[in-house]
């Protein structure tokens, strides 16, 4: 009889075991160290019910850890906080200082925790975003790191200007737009045209929702896929047996299954004829980054590798990109001074600011963008005070470590608050004002209120390390050179004034993006 109940006694004990005497254990250490866990424990749901309860109550504005975070800790919480997703234990890092080692003098045990890499896995497959830093991962950072090379991207850029030029006579055309569906669109044909050539940057795919098919942006299809993928979170049942992540049954994940197979069909099908055109031709013909790692030793004998990094391109770069143009946008129709403290910048750098599009984007080229240091101290800005990535994916360290006085498990998950290490008021000035002169040397903002210099962790909009984005220069440049183009002889003002004193917050995880309504306003010639 008992040989018979024992695999079910097994699985018991094993789960009594995983979800409540080993977590309980793990409490205790980390409670001994002085960090505390405001969202409880509840064996087998973690800190959901609280965390769930508190978005009910409180309609969270972004992230719901990090309201939760400085609703139960207030708004400069301790240098960690505990919290229980599902059954895994996670540290949440609120302060720059474990970053100092984490990015700089313990760098080499920095790794990526599997936990985001198996939630949306389906979506991004085996791609440098979630791997490891094994030495594949290093390979592939190298390869993806050639295609954005100085020359490459110049391609890029010019292509960035033809894209911006276009959307701005759309956009004049309509007079009053949302901002956010806007330019994450604009945002979106410019990672694909980056990513798979011009030709191909407005493709449409099919798209299943609650049963019905229906033709969507490749960009829009892909995008929600993520947000669904990191959704799948507070499924219950994944909730309670994470093991089931890799599983796909329910209605909503086969949608997801049946949507991502469209995307990575096209994908597919575009490599099969890039190939094609190579045989007949003897040569491959574009700069974008699908026909440059079709070039690449590593690469182009892979597909699904192709077309996990083409996918992880896109979705790291279209959507952060767009937030942080958007934000910009908002900040600067609040702040009007700062505005026309930019445009004179730019006006006495560009000849043609204000003029013919034609003749400016033949002068915006990447030599002439280094001058714009306004513009760059705005970007900052920009980042520092709604970042596009909030907080970072699971990471964890290779080794048992002590930082910032607290012994870390080797694996444990972490997960770095990027929005509250922005806002933290012993490092920024006035924390929740948009000042972009707090990165400029020669400003009394670019010091600590203390008047000390910043930590140099205390701004990480692109985390750091070895795991630090790749994408970041080709981000700089976009903004450097999307922005003055969209700001050439227009600016933008919100419809509703509630916005002048409150913009709704946007950054690139949250899965309901605001709606934020813009006028374009036509101004004189010489702006
Ligand atoms: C303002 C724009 C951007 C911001 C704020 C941003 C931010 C970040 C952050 C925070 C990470 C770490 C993510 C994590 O926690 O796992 C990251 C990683 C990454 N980003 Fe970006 N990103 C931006 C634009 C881009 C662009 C345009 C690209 C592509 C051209 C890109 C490609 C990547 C890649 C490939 C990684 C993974 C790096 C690795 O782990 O080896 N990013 N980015």
């Amino acid at each position: 009889m008992i040989i018979i109940y024992l695999p079910l006694i097994l699985l018991i004990a094993y789960f009594v075991w995983d979800r409540y005497i080993r977590v309980k254990l793990r409490i205790n250490y980390y409670e001994k160290q002085g960090i505390q866990f405001p969202g409880g424990f509840v064996p087998f749901f973690g800190s959901y019910p609280k965390l769930i309860k508190f978005i009910e109550e409180h309609k969270p504005k972004q992230y719901p850890i990090i309201d939760f975070i400085n609703h139960t800790q207030g708004s400069n919480p301790p240098t960690y906080t505990g919290m229980l997703i599902a059954r895994q234990l996670c540290l949440i890092i609120n302060r720059h200082e474990p970053l100092q080692d984490l990015f700089i003098t313990k760098n080499k045990y920095f790794d990526k925790h599997p936990n985001t890499g198996q939630l949306v896995g389906k979506t991004l497959g085996d791609s440098t975003l979630f791997q490891k830093s094994n030495e594949l991962w290093a390979k592939k950072r190298k390869s993806i790191s050639s295609s954005l090379y100085k020359q490459k991207l110049v391609q890029m850029v010019e292509t960035m200007k033809d894209i911006a030029c276009e959307t701005m006579a759309e956009w004049e055309k309509q007079g009053e737009l949302d901002i956010v569906a806007e330019t994450a669109n604009m945002m979106m044909k410019n990672i694909l045209a980056c990513v798979f050539g011009r030709q191909n940057e407005n493709p449409q795919v099919q798209y299943k929702e609650n049963g019905e098919i229906k033709q969507v942006k490749l960009g829009q299809s892909i995008q929600s896929n993520i947000g669904k993928g990191i959704e799948r979170e507070f499924q219950l049942h994944l909730t309670l047996f994470p093991e089931l992540y890799h599983f796909y049954f329910t209605k909503q994940d086969k949608e997801l299954v049946f949507n991502v197979d469209q995307g990575k069909d096209y994908i597919k099908a575009l490599i099969k004829s890039k190939r094609e055109q190579f045989a007949r031709t003897g040569k491959y013909e574009g700069d974008d980054l699908l026909t440059i790692l079709l070039q690449d030793e590593l690469f182009q004998n892979d597909d699904s590798m192709l077309i996990d990094e083409c996918l992880t391109f896109f979705a790291a770069g279209a959507q952060t990109t767009a937030v942080s143009i958007t934000n910009f946008l908002c900040y600067m129709a609040q702040n009007q001074q700062q505005e026309e403290k930019l445009r004179n910048e730019l006006k006495s750098i560009l000849k043609f600011f204000g003029k013919e599009n034609k003749d400016l984007i033949n002068e915006l080229n990447m030599e002439i963008i280094e001058d714009f240091n306004y513009l760059k101290y705005c970007f900052y800005e920009s980042l520092r005070i709604e970042p596009p990535i909030v907080v970072s994916s699971s990471c964890q360290v290779n080794e048992d470590m002590e930082m910032s006085g607290v012994t870390i498990k080797k694996d444990e998950m972490l997960l770095i608050n990027i929005h509250q290490i922005h806002h933290n008021s012993d490092q920024w000035v006035e924390n929740e004002q948009y000042i972009p002169e707090r990165f400029d040397p020669s400003s009394k903002y670019y010091l600590t209120p203390a008047g000390t210099p910043r930590h140099p962790t205390s701004f990480i909009p692109f985390i750091g390390g070895k795991r630090v984005c790749l994408g970041k220069t080709f981000a700089e440049y976009a903004f450097k050179t999307i922005v003055p183009i969209m700001m050439s002889g227009r600016r933008f003002r919100f419809t509703n004034d509630e916005h002048l004193t409150s913009k709704p917050h946007y950054d690139a995880l949250m899965f309901k993006k605001p709606e934020i309504r813009m006028r374009l306003e036509k101004i004189s010639k010489s702006y």
